[in-house]
């Protein structure tokens, strides 16, 4: 990915996690994603009253994502202010994985910079995904 597109990538993640609705964790998050058409799809983090139901920034730019009819992850931007950098959650490196291959480059950002590059492969190894599925039998 080229360094205008990560920009692209940065910024919007930067400008969803504003709008994060965080209120129990004040941990506010923003992830934004290139998909196959080259677009950009954002999300943030939205908690809720029963703790359990809230989800990550992650899940809701994949949501975008899928509801705009992309089907293929390119990179992932990931933001949030912490003591060291944020990667994404267990539950979220499978729902990527579902849409990225294992060289899909995920960058850990805060507000000032990027911290962090991995690949998905490196989050989340030896994975379970679609391939697993496809039985002859
Ligand atoms: O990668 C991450 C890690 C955490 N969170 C959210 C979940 C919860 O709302 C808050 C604290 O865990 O941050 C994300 O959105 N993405
Ligand atoms: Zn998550």
């Amino acid at each position: 990915m080229d360094d205008e597109t990560l920009a692209r990538l940065l910024a919007a993640a930067r400008a969803v996690r504003e709008r994060a609705y965080a209120p129990y964790s004040g941990f506010a998050v923003g992830a934004a994603l290139l998909d196959e058409h080259a677009r950009v799809h954002a999300g943030c983090n939205v908690e809720n009253a029963a703790y359990p139901q809230g989800w990550c920034a992650e899940t809701s730019a994949l949501a975008a994502m899928v509801a705009a009819g992309g089907r293929r992850v390119l990179g992932l931007v990931v933001v949030g202010v912490a003591p060291r950098p944020l990667t994404p959650c267990g539950g979220c490196r499978q729902k990527l994985r579902e849409f990225a291959a294992d060289d899909c480059p995920v960058w850990s950002a805060d507000l000032d910079s990027v911290h962090a590059r991995f690949t998905l492969g490196e989050l989340l190894p030896a994975s379970f995904g679609p391939g697993h599925l496809e039985t002859s039998a």
